[in-house]
This record gives C-alpha cells, sequence and structure tokens, in this order.
C-alpha cells in the first residue's frame, strides 16, 4: 500500500522561496513507488491551494505554485478551510503531512498545531520545540539554563525601541560593544541579519530587524568558524556527521551568500579533532533534549581560535535546496537523501502511535 504524503511549501514567511526550493529538491528524491504525493501550497499572503496528485518530480518552483493554482483538480483555501477539506475526496485522509516551511507561519508550531488538532502524523518537531526553537530570544534562555555555552545577547521590542532607541543603543554598547549582529527573534535564512560596527549601523540594522519581527535580539559577535551538525530521531536522536561553512569574501553568512552568489563552500566532514566533534555531538543533543525536539534539527555552532565551542542556534525545520548542509551531512553519514525522507517519515508515524496511547479521560 502506498503512503499518502501531503507536502506542505511556501508559508506565509520571508523565507517562502528557500521553502518552494525545498519542496522542489523533496520531489525530487521521493519514491514514487512508495508515496502518492499531495502538493498543497501556501502563498506568500497566505492562501492554501491544495493541488491535484504528483505523478513525478516538479521540475520548477514555478510548476509548483501552478500546480494548485491553475491544476484542474485544485482548491483553494484558507487554513481554516483546510481541516473540512482533508476529509473531502481530493485531500482525503494523509498518511503525514510532510511541513516542508522556513519561518513564521509554519516552522514556529503554527501548523503544528493545526496537524496536532487534525490528529494528523506530521514530519519533524511537534508544537513546543518549533515555537521555541523559532524564537531566538526564547530558544537561548533554555539553552542558557541547560548550561550551553552560548554568546551573550540582549533583546528588544519595537515598542521600547520607538519609546527610547538612544537607550536601547546604550545597552547594546554596554552589555555587547561592536562588532555585535541585530537579528529578527524569528527567522531564518540570515534575512533581516546585520553586522554593526557602530551606533549608525545599529540604528540602521534595528530599523531592518524590525521590518521583519516585532522583537529583535542583538548578540555579540564572534570570530569563529561556523560548523553545523544534523540531529535525527524521536527519544533516541543521532548525530551526523559535522561540517563546515566557509564564506568566501562575505562578511558573513548572509542571504545572498546562502542561496544566490555561491560564496559559500561546505567542507564535510569538517576538519575538526575527534574530541572537539565528540563535544559537539554531546552538545547538539543536550539542545535537542532540551527543547523536546522530535524528527530533526540541524544545530548551528560556532567554533573559537582557543577552541571554544558556541551554539549559535537551531532549525527546526533545515533547508533541504540542493546545496543546503541537512541533506549533504547525512549523505556523508550514509544516509541517501530519499532514505533520509524514509526516515523522517517513519519517526512521524513513530510519534504520532506514541500520542494515540495517551489517556484524556479517567
Ligand atoms: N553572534 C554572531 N557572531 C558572529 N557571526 C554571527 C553571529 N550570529 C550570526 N552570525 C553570522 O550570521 C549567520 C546567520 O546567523 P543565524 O544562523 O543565527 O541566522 P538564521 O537566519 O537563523 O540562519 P539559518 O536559519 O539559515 O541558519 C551565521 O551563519 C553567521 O555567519
Ligand atoms: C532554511 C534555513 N532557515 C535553514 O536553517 O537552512
Ligand atoms: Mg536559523
Ligand atoms: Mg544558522
Amino acid at each position: 500500500m502506498k503512503m499518502r504524503l501531503g507536502l506542505l511549501y511556501g508559508g506565509k514567511s520571508a523565507e517562502h522561496k528557500v521553502s518552494l526550493q525545498t519542496a522542489l529538491a523533496v520531489t525530487k528524491a521521493l519514491d514514487f513507488n512508495k508515496f502518492d504525493i499531495f502538493p498543497v501550497y501556501i502563498t506568500v499572503e497566505g492562501q492554501w491551494i491544495a493541488g491535484k496528485q504528483l505523478t513525478g518530480p516538479a521540475q520548477s518552483v514555478e510548476e509548483l505554485k501552478l500546480l494548485g493554482g491553475n491544476g484542474e483538480d485544485s482548491m483553494s483555501l484558507t487554513a481554516g478551510m483546510f481541516a473540512p477539506a482533508v476529509s473531502e475526496e481530493s485531500t482525503k485522509s494523509f498518511d503525514v503531512i510532510f511541513p516542508l516551511l522556513h519561518g513564521p507561519n509554519g516552522e514556529d508550531g503554527t501548523v503544528q498545531g493545526m496537524l496536532e488538532l487534525l490528529n494528523l502524523p506530521y514530519v519533524g518537531n511537534g508544537v513546543l520545540a518549533s515555537s521555541a526553537g523559532m524564537d531566538k530570544v526564547i530558544m537561548k534562555n533554555i539553552f542558557a539554563q541547560a548550561g550551553v555555552p552560548q554568546v551573550d545577547y540582549v533583546w528588544f521590542t519595537r515598542k521600547e525601541w520607538q519609546k527610547d532607541a538612544e537607550q536601547a543603543y546604550a545597552k547594546v554598547e554596554e552589555k555587547l560593544g561592536y562588532p555585535c549582529f541585530v537579528k529578527p527573534a524569528n527567522l531564518g535564512s540570515s534575512v533581516g541579519i546585520s553586522k554593526c560596527t557602530s551606533k549608525e549601523e545599529l540604528d540602521k540594522a534595528f530599523a531592518e530587524a524590525f521590518q521583519f519581527d516585532r522583537k529583535i535580539i542583538v548578540e555579540e559577535g564572534v570570530t569563529a568558524r561556523e560548523i553545523e551538525v544534523g540531529v535525527l530521531g524521536n527519544d533516541d536522536p543521532q548525530c551526523s556527521v559535522a561540517g563546515e561553512i566557509v564564506p568566501m569574501d562575505v562578511d558573513f553568512y548572509d542571504y545572498k551568500a546562502k542561496y544566490e552568489d555561491g560564496t559559500t563552500g561546505l567542507v564535510i566532514p569538517a576538519e575538526i579533532p575527534e574530541a572537539k566533534y565528540e563535544e559537539l555531538k554531546e552538545l547538539a543533543i543536550k539542545c535537542y533534549q532540551a527543547l523536546d525536539c522530535s524528527g530533526l534539527v540541524r544545530a548551528d555552532f560556532f567554533l573559537t581560535a582557543d577552541g571554544k565551542l558556541l551554539m549559535n542556534e537551531v532549525n527546526t525545520m533545515p533547508g533541504f535546496t540542493p546545496f543546503s548542509m541537512f541533506p549533504l551531512l547525512w549523505q556523508h553519514t550514509g544516509v541517501e537523501y530519499p532514505q533520509l525522507i524514509e526516515k523522517l517519515v517513519n519517526l512521524a508515524i513513530e510519534r504520532h502511535e506514541e500520542k494515540q496511547q495517551i489517556k484524556h479521560s479517567f
């Protein structure tokens, strides 16, 4: 029996385009002999478009967008209408949903909450890990409590900044100094992130980051190597080999370097001492368990010149584009892309079945 797999992609998020690239790569890797695949495209305005069943891998993101919109069997929905629609013929009874969504309104627990209420198995992290992992302030607070080493950070709301910007900048200068990194609290793919070396740059960076969120985080800037590791599993998470990001001729690993200019090299496995790799795995698992993760994360670390590992962040639905670290890390660990997707689906079913055992009355 083939499994009916619903793919959610796009999303009302500044990482919309990255999600489309991720979805494209996943349709290419899926085994159509094992899965019946149903695309659900979420426009950047938040409209849900359920397309007809895929008969083969999508060839382009345009095709992925049009599949629903122009497909004869497509259904245009809002998120609220998705629930009744899953019981209708065209989208009937998904066996599992793969939310290939990055950023707000998809990677942040919102979609996961809807899927919980629909009692549908879904790939990846649950409501709590998704929302806590999306918010860099909450995430760092949880990691701090678990004793995980990190850079120093402060955070601000838009209201606070509008009330007294000078006070906000003074706090950054007093607690962190320069260089520092200004980031929207809830986003990814480096969207809205700036490196600052002066108050003038800070002023611009706050304005930029506040376009994407009502809350921002400012971090002490470190000069360090960037080492990442993939984690897979539910109660017994396992780590992949580590990989290093080597930005070439760029100040930091920004959106352009990640997706547009090809100015980043990935070194897999990362050339780090065995003992450092062991330490990194231990920290990654500690973070995974502190956030109560399930399915997967990609854990991003800094490694300073004096050998200190600092946790930067986890991504609860990391990119799966052809240049993305997560699938490449697993490939180098011996798990090919199609196998990785099957593992994720199996973990989703395992977690779902576990939840079915919970009593709701006594
Ligand atoms: N505190 C810091 N010190 C030095 N460099 C930093 C710091 N924070 C971020 N960077 C640089 O900015 C990049 C993006 O930061 P971060 O990973 O936090 O953002 P993101 O938007 O969540 O990215 P993604 O989800 O795509 O990994 C890092 O990979 C690194 O190059
Ligand atoms: C998609 C992007 N946030 C990543 O972590 O790869
Ligand atoms: Mg991130
Ligand atoms: Mg990162």
